[in-house]
Parts: C-alpha cells; sequence; structure tokens
C-alpha cells in the first residue's frame, strides 16, 4: 500500500472499484498506534470484506492483509463481527506495526520492518525504489530518473544482459556501489519489445510528483505494467495476431474453468471443460500468458507449465467464483449472465475473477471497452489438434515460418483486424453450419462486384479495434487519433449501394455508421499532423481553446514584440545599434556597445558585462520574458490538460467505436474470402445431413499455388468421394505420387468449408464433421525423449481413442517407423479399428501392399492408387487418383530421381529380386485382419471364488481373522 500525505484523519475504499480499492490510512492516524486507530483499520478493513472487494496489490501492506483475512474468512459461514476478539487475533497475529513507515504491514510482508531496517542506510530514492520494487519482485521495474527508465540491482544485471546495453556501478547506497543500467525514455518501446518477446514483465515506474517542488524524491508510481498477455501498444503487437491473457483454474471433480482476453479487444471468452480436454483449449487459445491459481495440483501445473507462454502463478483467493460472476455482470453491466447461459459456470467464474484482476492491474485501470461476452462449449466446434494445425501447415509451416501457408493464402485482407478474424475464423470453425452458410451466401453476394468497391474503400483503414481499445485505457497516442478520424470519413462511404443483401451484410452495415459526433470532436481537437506524443506538445488544434491561442501566440509574436521593443527604445535612448537579443543562458537582454553606454536610461538594469558592450535588461522586458518563457511550459501543460479532457469525451464513443471495428474485421474478412474465391477460381461449397465427403476435381491450395508461382506446372485435379458405405481410402503409389497431397487437400477443403469459404474444386458437397485429425510424418521428439516410433503410436493412440465417426482421420504410413512386420501388423491393426469401431472417415496412405488386401474383408474400404507410368528404368508421376491398388512402389525410381549413385541403385535392384524370389517361395498366407483369438476364460479357484463371498465391512475381527485362516487352508489344499 502506497504511503499517503493525505491531511484527513483517514479515507477509506476511495476507489471502489470491484478489484481493486485503496485503503488510505493517514500516517499520523497510525503512528498514534492507538485503540482508535486500529478500529478504524478494522472497520476499513471489514467494510472492504464485506462489499468482497479483492486489493490487487498482493503481499504488501494493508491490502495484502485483507486479502489474506477474505480469503481466510470465506471457508466460514459467518462474517466476522466489527472489532471482535477473533478479529483482533488475526489481526495481530497475521499484521505488524512498521514504525519507519507508519505503516501495518502483513508479517512476512517484503518490506516488514525486518527488511526495512536493511533499507535505514540506503538513500531516501533508493528506499522509493526498493518500496515500488516490493510490489513487483518478480517483474522487471524500468524507474523513471528524468530522460531515462533506470533498472538497479539484480533487474540491471538481468536486463545488461537481454538487452545488450552496459551495465555499471555508480554512487553508494546500503555501502554498496548501486548496480545500475538505463534506456533513454524515447526509445523505450524498442526495448520494451525485446523484452516481452523474451517473455517478461516490465513495470513502468513514472515520476507523477512535481519535480519543482518536491522534497526528497520526487513521487513515482507504477502506471502499467506490460506484460506478454496484456500488450496494448501497436508497436509491440503483431498485426495479424491477438496477443491473448488466459486464467486456469483447476475446479472440483476434474474440471476446469478458462477465461480469456485480448485487452485490445472488447471480449470476455468462458469455458468450462474436463481435464483432459485441457490441451486442445490451450492449443485453440494459443495464450501469450496464462495465469493460474498458485493451489493447483503439481500435476496440473506441470502441465500448465509445459505450455509456449509465459506462465504465471496467482494467489488463491484471486479466483473465486462468486466474485468472478459479480465481476462479469459489472463489466458487462447487466444483471444477469442468463442470455448466455453462463450462470452456472462456477470454474469459468472463478477464472474470469483472477483473467479480469490481473487485467486491470496491469493497465493500471478497469478496462470500460470490454463489454463482450462469449462462452464456448466443449462440442461446438470442430476438433482441430495440435498435430493436424502442424501437419495441415494453416498458419504455420512445418518450419515454422509465416508462409506458404493455408492462411497466408487467404489472408488477402486490407485491416490487420480483418486478418485477425479470419485467423480465428479458419482456426475455430463450428460444427453447426448455419455461421458458415451466412458467411458463404455473403461471399457469393460479394463476388457479384461489391467486394472490389468495398476492398478499395477499405484501403488505408486504421486499427480502430486497437485504437479504441487504447483510448479506453486512454493510453492513445495524437496521430492514432488522427488515423481513427480517417477511417471514421472512410466508414461513411461503405455504405452498400445495393438494396437487398443476405442478413449477415445487412447486419455489418448497420454497425458501419461511423459515430460523426466523434469524428466531428477529432477534427476540432486534434492537429492534422501532430506530434508523436502529447508530452512535445504540437497536438491540440488551433482555436479550440482560447488560452492555448494566447500562449501559442506568445511564442510566435515574439520576433515580433522584439523588433517593435528594439525600435522603441533606440528611439527613446537615441542609441541607433542597440539590440534586443536573447541567450539560452541570460534570457532576453538589451545589449548597448561601452561607448553608448552613458546615454542608458535610469530604468535599465545591468545584467552582464562584456568586453564591447554592457548587456541589461528593463522592468518591461523583465514582465516579457517572464511570459513568454513560462508560455511555452504552459502551453505544453494546457495541450496535457485539453488531451485529456478530449480522452474523457471519447469514452463515450468507445462502445460504438467497438462495435465498427468488429464490422469493418468481418466485412474485410468476408470481402478477403470473395477476393480470393474470384482469384483462385473456387466454388461455393454446400451441406448435407448424412455423413459424406463428396469432392469433385479437388485441388491443394497451397501446392497449386506454389505450383503456379515456381512455373512447375499444372497441378491435377482429383475426386473424393466418400459416404457411410464407402468410409475408408487405402491409397497406394509410389512415393512422390501424391498421396498425401491428396489427402491434405481433401482435410483442407473440409475446413475451409467448414469455417465458410469457398474451396479449391468444382464441386463439394460435406456432410457432419466433428474434428480433423492428422496423423502424418514424424519428427523425432528428442526434446520430450520420444523416439519417432513413439511419437507415432502416440499420436495414432490419441486418434483412435478420440475419433468418431463424424471425424475425418488421415493416416500417412502409419507403422513405417518400426520393423516390417511389427509395422505391418500394427497398420493392419489401427486399419481394422478405424473401420470397424471408430467408423470415421479414413484416408489411410500406405507402402505396406499386403493393406490392399483390406477392402476384401472390409466392406466400408475401397483401394485408391496414385497412378505413375514407367518409361525404362524412369518414372513419370501422373498425380492422378485412380481406383484399385498400385502394382508396384516404383522405391528404386525414385530414388534414382532423388540422384542416389548407380552402384547403390544397381545393389537395390539386386537385393529387390532376391527378396521377392524367396517371399513367393516360402510365403504361407497370413490374415493380417483376422480378429486375434478370445482370451482363454479360466475357471475361478476354490480362493477366488470364497473371496467373493466374504464382505470386508459386515466382519468383527474375530471373523476377519477366521476368514483369513479358511483362505490360508483352500490355499493349500489347491
Ligand atoms: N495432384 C498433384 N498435381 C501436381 N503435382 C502434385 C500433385 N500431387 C503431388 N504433387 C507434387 O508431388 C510432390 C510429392 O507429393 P506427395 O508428397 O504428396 O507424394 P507422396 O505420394 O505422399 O510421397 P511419399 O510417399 O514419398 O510421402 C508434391 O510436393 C507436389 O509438388
Amino acid at each position: 500500500m502506497q504511503r499517503t500525505n493525505n491531511a484527513a484523519l483517514f479515507i477509506g475504499l476511495i476507489q471502489p472499484s470491484r478489484n481493486q480499492i485503496k485503503l488510505k490510512i493517514s500516517d499520523t492516524l497510525l503512528a498514534k498506534r492507538s485503540t482508535q486507530s486500529v478500529n478504524i483499520a478494522y472497520r476499513l478493513s471489514l467494510i472492504a470484506y464485506r462489499l468482497s472487494l479483492i486489493a490487487d496489490q498482493a503481499k504488501n501492506g494493508h491490502l495484502w492483509l485483507l486479502s489474506h483475512f477474505r480469503a481466510r474468512w470465506l471457508g466460514k459461514s459467518t462474517p466476522l463481527p466489527i472489532a471482535s476478539p477473533s478479529f483482533r487475533r488475526q489481526w495481530h497475529s497475521a499484521c505488524i506495526f512498521n514504525p519507519s513507515r507508519n505503516q501495518f504491514m502483513a508479517k512476512d510482508s517484503p518490506i516488514s520492518p525486518s527488511a526495512d531496517k536493511a533499507f535505514a542506510g540506503h538513500t531516501p530514492m533508493m528506499q522509493q525504489y526498493f518500496s515500488i520494487k516490493a510490489d513487483y519482485p518478480d517483474t522487471l521495474v524500468f524507474y523513471r530518473m528524468g530522460d531515462f527508465y533506470e533498472v538497479f540491482f539484480g533487474d540491471a544485471e538481468k536486463a545488461a544482459r537481454l538487452l545488450d546495453i552496459t551495465l555499471t556501478k555508480r554512487g553508494n547506497s546500503g555501502g554498496e556501489p548501486i548496480a545500475m543500467a538505463g534506456v533513454p525514455f524515447h526509445s523505450l518501446e524498442g526495448y520494451l519489445a525485446k523484452l516481452i518477446k523474451l517473455g517478461e514483465s516490465v513495470a513502468i515506474c513514472e515520476q507523477i510528483g512535481d519535480v519543482a517542488t518536491s522534497k526528497g524524491p520526487v513521487e513515482r508510481k507504477v502506471l502499467r505494467v506490460v506484460t506478454p498477455g496484456t500488450l496494448t501498444d501497436t508497436a509491440l503487437l503483431s498485426d495479424k495476431t491477438e496477443s491473448m491473457l488466459l486464467a486456469v483454474h483447476q475446479g472440483a471433480r476434474n474440471t476446469c474453468g478458462l477465461a480469456w482476453l485480448s485487452v485490445t479487444q472488447g471480449e470476455i471468452h468462458l469455458a468450462q471443460c474436463a481435464n483432459d480436454e485441457l490441451s486442445s483449449w490451450l492449443l485453440r487459445i494459443a495464450p501469450s500468458e496464462l495465469i493460474y491459481n498458485v493451489d493447483v495440483s503439481s500435476s496440473f501445473e506441470q502441465r500448465l507449465k509445459a505450455q509456449r507462454c509465459t506462465v504465471t502463478a496467482r494467489p488463491a483467493w484471486q479466483f473465486e467464483a462468486a466474485l468472478g460472476q459479480r465481476c462479469l455482470l459489472e463489466q458487462l453491466e447487466v444483471a444477469s449472465l442468463a442470455s448466455w447461459n453462463a450462470q452456472d459456470l462456477g470454474d469459468a467464474h472463478a477464472a474470469a475473477s483472477a483473467l479480469l484482476g490481473y487485467a486491470e492491474h496491469t493497465q493500471g485501470r478497469n478496462l470500460p471497452h470490454v463489454r463482450g461476452l462469449q462462452v464456448w462449449r466443449s462440442g461446438e466446434l470442430i476438433e482441430l489438434p495440435l498435430n493436424t494445425r502442424r501437419n495441415l501447415e494453416l498458419t504455420q509451416t512445418l518450419r515454422g515460418e509465416d508462409s506458404p501457408t493455408l492462411f497466408s493464402l487467404i489472408d488477402s485482407c486490407i485491416t490487420g483486424m480483418g486478418s485477425r478474424a479470419l485467423k480465428s475464423w479458419l482456426l475455430s470453425p463450428r460444427r453447426d453450419r448455419s455461421q458458415a452458410s451466412e458467411r458463404l451466401e455473403t461471399i457469393a453476394y460479394l463476388r457479384e462486384g461489391t467486394q472490389q468497391n468495398l476492398r478499395a474503400q477499405l484501403k488505408g483503414s486504421s486499427d480502430v479495434e486497437r485504437i479504441t481499445a487504447r483510448i479506453a485505457l486512454r493510453q492513445v497516442r495524437p496521430r492514432e487519433l488522427v488515423a481513427l478520424r480517417y477511417t471514421l470519413q472512410k466508414a461513411e462511404q461503405l455504405v452498400p449501394d445495393h438494396g437487398a443483401c443476405p442478413a449477415l451484410l445487412a447486419e455489418i452495415f448497420t454497425h458501419l455508421q461511423p459515430p460523426k459526433a466523434c469524428e466531428d470532436l477529432l477534427a476540432r481537437f486534434v492537429l492534422d499532423e501532430p506530434a508523436a506524443l502529447i508530452r512535445d506538445g504540437g497536438v491540440i488544434n488551433h482555436s479550440c481553446d482560447e488560452d492555448l491561442d494566447e500562449l501559442r501566440g506568445i511564442q510566435t509574436n515574439c520576433d515580433a514584440f522584439l523588433l517593435d521593443l528594439e525600435g522603441r527604445e533606440r528611439e527613446r535612448t537615441g542609441i541607433t545599434n542597440l539590440r534586443v537579443q536573447f541567450n539560452k543562458v541570460h534570457g532576453f537582454y538589451i545589449e548597448v556597445t561601452q561607448g553608448q553606454t552613458a546615454k542608458v536610461p535610469d530604468d535599465y538594469r545591468r545584467r552582464q558585462t562584456l568586453k564591447n558592450a554592457e548587456r541589461y535588461i528593463t522592468p518591461e522586458l523583465k514582465a516579457f520574458e517572464d511570459k513568454a518563457l513560462s508560455a511555452q511550459e504552459r502551453a505544453l501543460a494546457r495541450e496535457k490538460f485539453l488531451y485529456e479532457q478530449l480522452l474523457d469525451q471519447l469514452q463515450e464513443f468507445v462502445p460504438t467505436l467497438s462495435r465498427l471495428a468488429r464490422a469493418i474485421a468481418s466485412l474485410d474478412a468476408l470481402c478477403a474470402l470473395a477476393e480470393r474465391s474470384l482469384t483462385l477460381a473456387w466454388s461455393a461449397p454446400s451441406f448435407a445431413k448424412e455423413p459424406c465427403i463428396d469432392i469433385s476435381a479437388g485441388r491443394h491450395p497451397v501446392v497449386e499455388a506454389r505450383l503456379a508461382e515456381t512455373g512447375g506446372g499444372a497441378f491435377i485435379a482429383n475426386d473424393c468421394d466418400m459416404s457411410s458405405k464407402s468410409r475408408m481410402q487405402i491409397i497406394t503409389g509410389p512415393n512422390m505420387g501424391g498421396k498425401s497431397t491428396y489427402m491434405r487437400q481433401i482435410a483442407l477443403i473440409v475446413l475451409l468449408a467448414s469455417m465458410g469459404s469457398y474451396v479449391p474444386a468444382a464441386s463439394c458437397r460435406l456432410g457432419p464433421i466433428d474434428a480433423i485429425h492428422t496423423r502424418i510424418g514424424a519428427a523425432d521428439d528428442v526434446a520430450n525423449a520420444q523416439s519417432t516410433f513413439m511419437l507415432e503410436m502416440t499420436e495414432a493412440a490419441q486418434i483412435l481413442h478420440s475419433a468418431s465417426p463424424h471425424s475425418l482421420v488421415l493416416m500417412d504410413e502409419i507403422g513405417r517407423g518400426t520393423s516390417t512386420f511389427d509395422g505391418l501388423a500394427l497398420a493392419g491393426g489401427i486399419a481394422a479399428y478405424l473401420h470397424n469401431k471408430t467408423q470415421a472417415f479414413t484416408l489411410f496412405a500406405t507402402h505396406y501392399f499386403e493393406l490392399t488386401e483390406f477392402p476384401v474383408q472390409h466392406h466400408g474400404a475401397v483401394n485408391r492408387h496414385v497412378s505413375a507410368i514407367e518409361s525404362g528404368a524412369d518414372i513419370v508421376f501422373l498425380h492422378h487418383i485412380e481406383p484399385g491398388p498400385a502394382s508396384k512402389s516404383y522405391g528404386i525410381a525414385v530414388a534414382k530421381l532423388a540422384g542416389v549413385p548407380q552402384a547403390v541403385l544397381s545393389h537395390a535392384r539386386h537385393a529387390l529380386s532376391a527378396l521377392e524370389a524367396q517371399q513367393t517361395q516360402g510365403q504361407a498366407q497370413v490374415d493380417l485382419f483376422a480378429p486375434p483369438p478370445e482370451a482363454v476364460i479360466t475357471e475361478q479357484s476354490a480362493v477366488e471364488r470364497a473371496l467373493v463371498t466374504i464382505d470386508p465391512d459386515a466382519l468383527s475381527p474375530r471373523e476377519a481373522l477366521e476368514a483369513l485362516y479358511r483362505l490360508k487352508r483352500l490355499s493349500i489344499a489347491a
């Protein structure tokens, strides 16, 4: 808790926002340590408790103490009465008075009296630093000192290492030189970007007091904490990716509550899931930062820590369902969560309480722009497990690059908002087709020419979504406001020129009405080309404030005034070479050469004597000097004041601007899909109720684009016809023939159709789909101690456990990671399981010829092969999928293509003939797919039969002993 110089005895609950209280108790009051003062403190604490407010200044001073008590009380059913003896006992057992701070502090507070003793020898400024740092023990504290942000001690060493800046030792505090490193204030953003990329968090501590008037160190305060999951600065964020903050709460009975948001978006997301579904949720949300309850089980914690993001434990009291529900109601300004059907999601509410608390803590204020809620339920979305995303190269290539991927191909959005919306559509397709159908209907409409106009008008639009969030958080920069103004002007022209349009588009257009008053306000207040930062001045427009105009007038009229004064003084004194001048050291002065000094009037006061001249000041010039010099400073202060006022006025437009931003994003994404469908000659898919994947002339969009780019020839389109009667394709054919490409293209077409996009095919009819699973290729996961084969089997096991008859499963060369017989046997077993039990739509590519026998006994399976022709020892790939099994594998021909030395090839050919001859001679036919014989069930033994009759709970000790003897006898007899 900050110390306060407030003269009042005490002020309680100064900021009654729901998850922050500032409980200020004046030093003088606490210094008395009287019964009265303690009682007041008790009373305030209790009010805080009764209002169920949570202080977010954990582990420090009173606020920590309150939360600590509160967490304990919550376990009890009755609240403690004011100043009851047990309250007193609790207070004294946990709290200690720290005389050097005039504060009660938690006994284990990092700034307890004992810790304070250690501060005693430090300079006042260092003491201030330590007290601030105590609130942010795990965060780098950037402490503003004039034109620099300084970091000290351990932080300095870390920052110097991470940022490659110089570590120095200066001065002396507490008997030791101070290790420090610093960065200039104007290059803060660059350094922050670097630290955030490395997963660090930074508390920005600014000078908030008046440097001129403060005695001792100027007052400083942490105004915001920049963490990887709560970024708002456009410079630190990727244009096309949201930075998500996720809170995870481990509930009772194997459930988890999830709450997440992007601080720059206006929406909170909630979900509840079973523990074993957590991984797929984490994958889908892809948080940049994850917070969890410090009390979770250690195995749960390990799972969370395995995430590739910043993971932080937060105090248990921050995860509380009742509080979370209240926070949500307040945040959304509603009386009930019923309209989202979210009133019973206790675990998610608990996560939401921590989420909102943490997000507000980092921003240093509440989040007025967050007004939307989206509840996600297991089973609503099509499952896209990690392997599927990776293998299908949806947003990243297998090498980890951003392109060429499916997303990079379809993302022709004009704005960052559009790209982000499109990415989330791609990665969160719904099982229910209504959303996809609406999008398809809109794309069809946009393809009729409208999209070109709209896209042209969207060009140059700014990121309204992020700017709006920054307005709400009062962090917006002047130039962002100008960009917003231009976008609002553009948005006015986005209104459709057509009458009837699809419902989705009509809804988008209703939100595309930019608030005219907001545009006018921006035009009136902000210069067309303002300075980058308000602190530099030159931001507020002319003629919108008289005081500012006057102050600016003084600065601009300075030259004219001085010339005028010079003329008048020359006339008055008769000194023709008299000059009025200015320098930074002495300010304004009148310079008279030594020979003319006798003519100087009485009201001239000497300012400086030079060899050849005297410099004077007059009362009039002094008055002007005061006015001119202070005018600049005052103009700057006035601009800052007016800017704050502007931000106040802009707050009322935040909800409209958020809606506008979402409308622009959706419109942009839909226009991009329309444009892509035209440019890449895609067609509209249709949806069916019965299970089917019926594609004619389907293409792999990324491979096709790549071939076109590199002049690698035309892509060969292929059909796929799967239904409940023909659910499995066994695909064989030469290496490089196109098996993987074919399988992947089917998955991509299914995904594109499910998100509501046109597809790279002549036609596509798609039944219900609940998941896309892939087992394609495998790289050793040495880091996780998994061999290629282990990984292959783990992935196969996951698919066999989770796939359903509505899933699409891609199995590429399963079993190849072990010996031929093991691999073949396993591949046969897996194919049979998928066919008989799972009954998923399965594309099963293999080099085991034996598996081409599979369809003979399994009527839901068919053979397909990729065609190739041999010409001498060479091979030509036709990439065409045809019915029936492949006749040969052409492995040696492909090796030749790859440039394997001739000697190796002849050796291989020779060995191959020998192996084939050996196989045809001595092989008895093995039925690979026959079910295993039933396990022999042996009869129960006498002991086992006797055991069944015993009910241990019903036995007395004596009877138990007798039973034991009886069992022993039976076992000897047997
Ligand atoms: N339908 C197609 N039209 C044109 N080129 C294709 C087609 N399918 C595949 N190719 C080309 O052939 C290359 C190899 O395809 P793919 O990896 O699918 O073969 P594969 O049969 O799975 O090989 P392997 O069995 O060795 O894994 C692709 O990178 C692509 O350049």
